[in-house]
């Protein structure tokens, strides 16, 4: 049974998670989930390999409804919405609740128009220049491309790269950004360039992120909910949340053996 799992009281709840089992078919990939993301905080999804991280995360923008064998039972509610309801547009979910990936996936575009393409695509009729600006400001971008914002994207470096794919996801004026291991591949010091951008993001957004690296779920996240693996009887390997708490919580004093043993390097 999971501890803390729905301690977010001290702050306003964005995205509440119900009794959420995420099937593929008829795998159950992760079992009976209640979390809730607080506003404007940046929670970490850690947990050893398959236990469903990234598909809990793209069951926050509905990403999953692109699969054809994933089914969800329960509920996520996304300010008191339930995001699953059959009159909800998935398209208007996904510019609410904007994504990142693991590698960075520019558009074979300008960089002036990585990030102008999705704005038209969603009605922006202000003024394009500020917005590419002050999106490219946002993710701390502006200075390394203000003079070649009609080269390609895929000229920058893969840090650089990554920082355009958030300056595109903040363009189209997000809630939440969901984050599925997106320094995996960067160097270090464009992962901490990324790290410190988490910080300045959350004072307007609020932030979701997948991550492999324990160091990292320390330094940018505020919560973080460890996930484990369980196997059935027939052999299935089931995702469930051991316990979410505040990450100090989770990292110096956890409260389930499992979560003691997966930080401290005992399995993972
Ligand atoms: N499109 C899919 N179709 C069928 N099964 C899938 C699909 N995507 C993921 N799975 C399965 O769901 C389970 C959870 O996978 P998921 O990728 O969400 O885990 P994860 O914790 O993010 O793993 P990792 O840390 O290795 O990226 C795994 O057993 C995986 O094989």
């Amino acid at each position: 049974m999971a501890t803390n799992t729905r301690t977010a009281n001290d702050t306003e709840t964005v995205l509440r998670t119900e009794g959420l089992n995420i099937y593929y078919g008829k795998f159950l990939a992760v079992s009976n989930v209640w979390l809730d993301i607080p506003k404007n905080q940046a929670v970490a999804l850690i947990g050893p390999s398959g236990c469903g991280k990234s598909t809990l995360l793209r069951c926050y923008n509905r990403l999953n409804d692109l699969i054809e064998s994933f089914r969800a039972e329960g509920n996520v509610i996304y300010n008191g919405k339930n995001l699953y309801a059959p009159d909800i547009d998935p398209v208007e979910v996904r510019r609410r609740i904007g994504m990142v990936f693991q590698r960075p996936n520019p558009f074979p575009k300008s960089i002036y128009d990585n990030i102008a393409f999705g704005a038209k695509i969603n009605g922006f009729k202000g003024n394009m220049d500020q917005l590419v600006e002050d999106s490219l400001r946002k993710a701390a971008l502006w200075d390394e491309v203000k003079d070649k914002l009609k080269q390609s994207g895929l000229s920058l470096s893969g840090g650089q790269q990554q920082r355009l794919c958030i300056a595109r996801a903040v363009a189209v004026q997000p809630d939440v950004i969901l984050m599925d291991e997106p320094c995996s591949a960067l160097d270090p010091i464009s992962t901490l360039r990324v790290e410190e951008l988490i910080h300045q993001l959350k004072e307007q957004y609020t932030i979701i992120i997948v991550t492999h690296n324990m160091q990292q779920a320390s330094r940018v996240a505020d919560r973080t909910a460890f996930f484990n693996v369980q196997t059935s009887e027939k052999g299935g390997r089931t995702g469930y949340l051991v316990e979410y708490d505040r990450t100090e919580n989770i990292f110096q004093d956890p409260q389930q053996e499992a979560t003691k043993e997966y930080i401290s390097g005992k399995f993972g």
